[in-house]
Order: structure tokens, then C-alpha cells, then sequence
């Protein structure tokens, strides 16, 4: 078929947007893959699929494809391009809608400073719902269920990461490194995205605090490998370094490919996550 698509991005994090009401769409893990690819197709960190909703009250229903084909239940950068395509393609006149995904209903709305906040629900964070095998783990260092260890096998070596397990829908492991430039994301990001751990994978996040009210974030995706902005996982990040006693809300979140900004007051209340969202170019693909 001839797919009409967006190409699109928040922070760096990059998406092919589709308009799944007036295209009908059934794709194989095979073409999504295709699409994502970036040397045989257009090339994204996630496909987003704008669909009708099947929950009444909402407005819409949000799909989300990592590159690697598999779908998942949350992408953060991805809703706050998910609100400005329905705007820019005139299927919604309002500002704020409610939107339907695999991890329940979120709420994006556009500022008027051209901005885009989402409430993005409440974090789970019962090891067993993130989901996180952590049966056989004693007490935490610092209580709360904060921090779990993690032994990663690296060649013939055992190294043990303390990493705090977020769920925004999807899993989060985040831990806290000195400098995110020398993390070793790419040597360690797949051992925790595919840890046994975690039975669905888990997104890998390295938090450096600069303060109170801001961090720096690289993220290891599930699904898509190092991404330029993780909107799920900067949600994550913040909560773990607010239930750790180290962050206050709002917090700066410096991603490689721009800046977010993170509200949370707490235990049982949903997480704001701000940032931007660009278009880049339309297409067509014969796929
Ligand atoms: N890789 C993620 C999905 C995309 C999340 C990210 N792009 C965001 O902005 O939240 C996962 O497998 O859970």
C-alpha cells in the first residue's frame, strides 16, 4: 500500500506519525520494522498510530511501534507529537485531549507558548507491576523499595548496578551515575534492557544531578537502543531521584537532543512532562 506519514520528533526522539482513521493499517512486526528501518525505510525511534478511540471519553486511541516492531504501551515525546498532529491535521480544535493507550488514558495539551504538557498518570512502582522479579532481593539500603541490585555479567566479570524500577506504563530502570557523558550506555544499556529481571525488558536510564531541580539523562530504549530524549523515562528518572530524597519537582531534564521539564507531587499523583514537539517533513511509502 501507498502510506501517507509524518515524520516528527520531541527532544530528538524520533517518530513516523500515522493517520490510522482514514488509512486502514495492518501491519506486520516485519513492516513496522521496515518503516523504522533508517537505511531501508524512513527511519524512527518509535511509529505512532492516530486511531479512534474504543474508551468512551476519549478522544482518540495512541499506538505505539518501537523500531525493532514490537508494540508497547507508553512513549512520552511521542504523545506530546501525537496532540500537535491531530491539531496540524485538523482532527481535533481542541487544546487539551484525552487520549487512550495500552497503559490507560493521558491527557496532552498545547500551551500557548507552543509547548506541550501531558499528564501522564501516576508511576507504578510495586516491583511486580513494573514488572521487576525482585522475590528473591532483601531490604534496600534505603528503604522504600528505592533501590534494587542488579548483577550484570559483563564478558568473564560480575558488576552489580543499584538501579530504583519505575513503571510509566512501560518499565524503567534508572540509576544514577557521576557523569552521563562517560556512562557506559552502550555497554551496559542492553545487559539491563534484557535482564532476567525484567520479563518484558526494561528502558535503561543514566541520571547525572546537577541539583535539586535538575538532571542530565541518557536513555537505552527497549525496543530502539540509545534514543536523543526519553519522555517515559526522564518521568521515571524524576521519580526515582524524588523518592531517593534527591530531587525536588519541577525538575530540568537535559536529554541529548533537548530539554524537558518534570512535575510530580508524589506518591499517587500523575507525572507532568513538558517539552516540545516538531514536524519535519510529509511523505509517502510504498510498503
Ligand atoms: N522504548 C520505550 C517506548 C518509547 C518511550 C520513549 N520514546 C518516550 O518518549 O517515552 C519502551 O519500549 O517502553
Amino acid at each position: 500500500m501507498k502510506l501517507k506519514f509524518t515524520k516528527m520528533h520531541g527532544a530528538g526522539n524520533d517518530f513516523v506519525v500515522i493517520d490510522a482513521i482514514h488509512q486502514q493499517i495492518d501491519f506486520t512486526p516485519e513492516q513496522w520494522r521496515k518503516l523504522g528501518d533508517r537505511r531501508f525505510g524512513v527511519g524512527a525511534d518509535q511509529i505512532l498510530l492516530v486511531e479512534r478511540p474504543t474508551q468512551p471519553g476519549c478522544d482518540f486511541r495512541y499506538r505505539i511501534f518501537n523500531a525493532d516492531g514490537g508494540e508497547v504501551e507508553q512513549c512520552g515525546n511521542g504523545s506530546r507529537a501525537f496532540v500537535k498532529f491531530v491539531a496540524e491535521k485538523g482532527l481535533s480544535q481542541a487544546r487539551s485531549i484525552t487520549v487512550e493507550t495500552k497503559a490507560g488514558v493521558i491527557a496532552p495539551r498545547l500551551e500557548d507558548d507552543g509547548s506541550i504538557t501531558v499528564d501522564m498518570g501516576a508511576p507504578v512502582l510495586e516491583p511486580a507491576r513494573v514488572p521487576f522479579d525482585a522475590d528473591d532481593l532483601q531490604g534496600q539500603p534505603e528503604g522504600r523499595d528505592t533501590l534494587w541490585p542488579l548483577v550484570l555479567e559483563l564478558g568473564g566479570a560480575r558488576e552489580q548496578v543499584l538501579v530504583s524500577a519505575v513503571s510509566m506504563g512501560n518499565p524503567h530502570a534508572v540509576q544514577v551515575v557521576d557523569d552521563v557523558d562517560q556512562a557506559p550506555v552502550e555497554l551496559t544499556g542492553p545487559l539491563i534492557e534484557h535482564h532476567t529481571r525484567f520479563p518484558n525488558r526494561v528502558n535503561a536510564g543514566f541520571m547525572q544531578i546537577v541539583n535539586r531541580h535538575h538532571i542530565k539523562l541518557r536513555v537505552y530504549e527497549r525496543g530502539a537502543g540509545e534514543t536523543l530524549a526519553c519522555g517515559t523515562g526522564s518521568c521515571a528518572a524524576v521519580v526515582a531521584g524524588i523518592r531517593r530524597g534527591l530531587l525536588d519537582s519541577p525538575v530540568r531534564v537535559d536529554a541529548r537532543g533537548g530539554q524537558l521539564s518534570i512535575a510530580w507531587e508524589g506518591e499517587g499523583q500523575s507525572v507532568y512532562l513538558t517539552g516540545p514537539a516538531v514536524t519535519v517533513f510529509e511523505g509517502e511509502i510504498e510498503i
